[in-house]
């Protein structure tokens, strides 16, 4: 596919004319235009945290870093997951802390994971990814380690941080392993690593600074689209009677989250109404995707799955299920399933979708196909090397590729974005400060 790039340069940032934005003062629901240029000096920053006056206002706001960065090595930053049956339990506790996710809930996840021994397949797929990553990094003559840490598992981000104490790198580029904006695949990454700093007393020494967020990246966004494409190619060769735009429907699914925090997910003064950008993100990448994979008459849908919480909480829906049960009386007899909030083949896709609604469809008479994830195309590695690449050489918001108009997403976060809805504020790095 080929990179669109949809966004306008001036669009989202902030424009001081021929001087240093000195930026940091934008109380929550501040108009981003005309923001006030922050006190001179010291306003305090946590450690690590990028100071926003050091960008050209020229080349875009504050948000956007287009100072070149000599970094020293790559931050890969991944979720973590049980490697064994004993692991279980002592995971879903770091996980789940103080989250008020019901015993049963806990149960049946625990489930998911004993059915695999065990094992989530999510570390194995960071050691894969991290191997891709350094490979592509050494087939572009690029010399930057990759040091990997987990917000919940052995390796921890903690350990991350002390090797990279222990090798002498004093200024890290991270890279989440998640695309979109929301606490949990954003925010809550940039709090665990100024905890990582904290813990480890190294805040004084070493800087994080986090790629942005890659949902409409084209290299994350492309294995989508050659997947929906194989996968409707597959549904007709095996069902040579469907008509693709009556019979099939397209289920785009991605990790239902409170609906307090999907509002709070972006800069709230954007504007992305109910669902935040969380959903409008998601929204905007599936239009890309059905377009670039030349099936814009095929009807789609944006569905969420893998919901925890007490029931008298909100969360995003529909479900996926409910979607798929409600998909026979509208005529439909295949559905294509797209993960497309999940960057590889975790539990959630193994068993929420494998297992669940695979099950779903096949009760309600429908033929189905999953796409696969990202993982290791050698689009989505390149494309995360790119990210770095960018932060290296700073290059200008306009040049940054991005395939749907709501990017390029932010190098630095405003104040408040993605806060939690219920634990509200914690220190995190990477954002401008409040
Ligand atoms: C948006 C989002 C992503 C990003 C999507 C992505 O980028 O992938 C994500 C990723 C992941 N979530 C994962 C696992 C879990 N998430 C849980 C709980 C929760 N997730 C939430 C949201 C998300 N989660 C939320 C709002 C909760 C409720 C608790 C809270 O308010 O914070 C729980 C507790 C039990 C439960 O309730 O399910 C578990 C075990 C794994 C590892 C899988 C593996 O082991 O393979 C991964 C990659
Ligand atoms: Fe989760």
């Amino acid at each position: 596919m080929a990179a669109v790039n949809l966004g306008s340069a001036g669009e989202g940032r902030t424009d001081v004319a021929g001087g240093s934005v000195a930026g940091g003062t934008d109380a929550p629901g501040t108009p981003h235009r005309g923001r006030k240029p922050a006190p001179a000096a010291s306003a305090p920053l946590a450690p690590g945290a990028i100071v926003p006056g050091a960008t050209p206002a020229a080349q875009g706001g504050p948000e956007h870093v287009t100072e070149p960065t000599a970094y020293d090595a790559i931050l890969l930053a991944g979720f973590g997951g049980p490697e064994g049956q004993d692991d279980v339990i002592p995971f879903l506790r770091n996980v789940t802390r103080g989250r008020g996710i019901p015993d049963e809930r806990l149960e049946e996840v625990a489930h998911h994971y004993r059915h695999f021994g065990g094992v989530s397949p999510i570390n194995e797929q960071n050691r894969r990814l991290k191997a891709a990553l350094e490979a592509e990094l050494a087939s572009r003559g690029v010399d930057l380690p990759v040091i990997w840490g987990n917000r919940n598992w052995d390796p921890y981000l903690n350990d991350a941080v002390a090797e990279a104490k222990a090798r002498g790198f004093t200024k890290l580029i991270a890279i989440a392993t998640s695309a979109y904006s929301a606490y949990s695949s954003c925010r809550q990454y940039r709090e665990d690593f100024a905890d990582a700093l904290a813990d480890t007393e190294l805040g004084g020494e070493i800087q994080i600074d986090k790629a942005r967020q890659f949902f409409d990246h084209p290299g994350f966004v492309t294995p989508f689209v050659e997947g929906v494409r194989d996968g409707i190619a597959q549904l007709l060769a095996d069902h040579p009677g469907l008509d693709r735009a009556t019979e099939i429907e397209v289920l785009f699914a991605t990790h239902s989250i409170p609906t307090a925090d999907a509002a709070k997910s972006g800069p709230a003064e954007r504007g992305f109404g109910e669902g935040g950008a969380y959903a409008a993100q998601h929204r905007a990448v599936a239009e890309v995707v059905m377009r670039e994979a030349g099936i814009p008459d095929v009807p789609w849908q944006l569905v969420y799955q893998s919901r925890s919480g007490p029931p008298t909480q909100p969360w995003l829906v529909p479900d996926v299920n409910d979607a798929i049960a409600e998909l026979p009386a509208a005529g439909r007899k295949a559905v294509v399933i797209v993960p497309l909030g999940f960057v590889s083949d975790h539990m959630e896709v193994m068993w929420d979708l494998d297992e669940e609604a695979m099950e779903s469809a096949h009760e309600h008479g429908l033929a189905a196909v999953r796409v696969p994830t990202p993982g290791t195309h050698p689009a989505h590695v390149a494309g995360l090397v790119d990210l770095v690449l960018e932060r290296v050489n700073g290059t200008p918001r306009a040049e940054r590729p991005h395939v749907t108009e709501l990017g390029p997403w932010y190098d630095v976060c405003r104040p408040g974005c993605c806060e939690n809805a219920r634990l509200g504020f914690k220190p995190a790095l990477a954002g401008i400060a409040p």
